[in-house]
């Protein structure tokens, strides 16, 4: 069993405050993401996570089997770090072999894990080459695997997917929801919502060292996107104005003849909402419109910007116009 819990952790490095009161909790096996735009404050959370850098205030709890611990035990996770580190003048199986003696791995278990990894993720006829000879994805695809090889329980990964060409995202995301379904814990941030909507358990998304929302992919979408839009289809042609009247529908648009978007009024039913526009005429469609993770994303962060007070220029003493 392993639980992490962090409870309103701050960071700043000189003038900017990159991480400001973040608080959350990772559950044994599951997938946990950070996601925010560049500079939010997901690496300096995750370099406090490994013990690499300690938080200004706050407090990082971790339980595992059973143990209340300060740091984590080095054999029980994976750290993927942003800045890679790799011998570049070293082969991918002297790398490995290395990073595998480090983990505290026999050679016969580093010798099962190179072939089982370097086969599931198209290297093993690189081996024997240089990392200076590999395109930075498969450089990547070395790095997880450094990651991985020992059967950690928990691995920390900072931007997995980055330098990957889509065929090897997925190769990675199918690798990780095994991982998961063994029972292995991950963090990760990333910037690709299509891939951490089919992946993540939690989330959470910052923007500049703040939270911006937080939970399962159903609790982040309610709290980024409130007001829950419908899209109903009718099997008859009717004017636009056709559910103005209508008193559950707050706001509504047509989309041709046949089809409209609308939202409901406060405190209204999807039931109350269905029986009126049945009413109206016969249904032939009705479903929620679910924005993509992409899209809340992009909106949220935007509102999250323009939320933010404007700095003052300041005057030659440092006073505030
Ligand atoms: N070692 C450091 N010294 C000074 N400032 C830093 C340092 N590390 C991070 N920062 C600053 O802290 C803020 C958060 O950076 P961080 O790297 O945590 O963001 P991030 O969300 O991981 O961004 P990205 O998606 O670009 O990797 C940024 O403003 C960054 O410039």
């Amino acid at each position: 069993m392993l639980r992490i819990s962090a409870f309103q952790i701050e960071k700043s490095y000189s003038t900017v405050k990159a991480v400001n009161g973040i608080s959350f909790d990772v559950q044994s096996g599951q997938i946990f993401a950070l996601l925010g735009p560049n500079g939010a404050g997901k690496s300096s959370l995750i370099r406090m996570l490994v013990g690499l850098t300690r938080p200004d205030a706050g407090q990082i709890r971790i339980e595992y089997k059973g143990e209340e611990l300060s740091t984590l035990p080095q054999r029980c996770y994976g750290y993927l770090p942003e800045d890679r580190g790799l011998y570049q003048d070293r082969t991918v199986r002297q790398n490995l072999t290395y990073i595998g003696k480090l983990r505290g791995m026999t050679t016969a278990e580093i010798s099962t894990a190179l072939i089982h990894w370097c086969t599931r993720l198209d290297l093993l006829e690189k081996m024997d080459d240089n990392l200076t000879k590999l395109s930075k994805g498969n450089q990547q695809k070395v790095q997880l695997i450094s990651c991985v090889m020992h059967a950690p329980d928990l691995l920390i990964l900072d931007e997995p997917f980055s330098g990957l060409d889509p065929v090897n995202q997925e190769h990675v995301l199918s690798i990780l929801t095994e991982l998961k379904q063994s029972g292995t814990t991950v963090i990760l941030s990333a910037h690709q919502m299509a891939l951490i909507e089919r992946l993540a358990d939690q989330m959470l998304l910052l923007n500049k060292g703040q939270l911006v929302a937080q939970g399962s992919l159903t609790e982040v979408s309610r709290q980024l996107d409130p007001q829950q839009w419908f899209e109903v289809c009718f099997e008859q042609q009717l004017p636009a104005e056709a559910l103005a009247h209508l008193t559950a529908v707050a706001e509504a648009k047509a989309i041709d003849g046949h089809k409209f978007q609308l939202t409901l009024k406060p405190d209204v039913s999807v039931s109350q909402l269905l029986q009126q526009l049945s009413a109206v005429a016969e249904l032939a469609d009705f479903s929620r419109i679910q924005p993509s993770l992409h899209q809340l994303y992009l909106t949220a962060v935007q509102q999250h910007n323009q939320q933010q007070p404007v700095s003052q220029p300041k005057d030659a003493e440092g006073v505030a116009a």
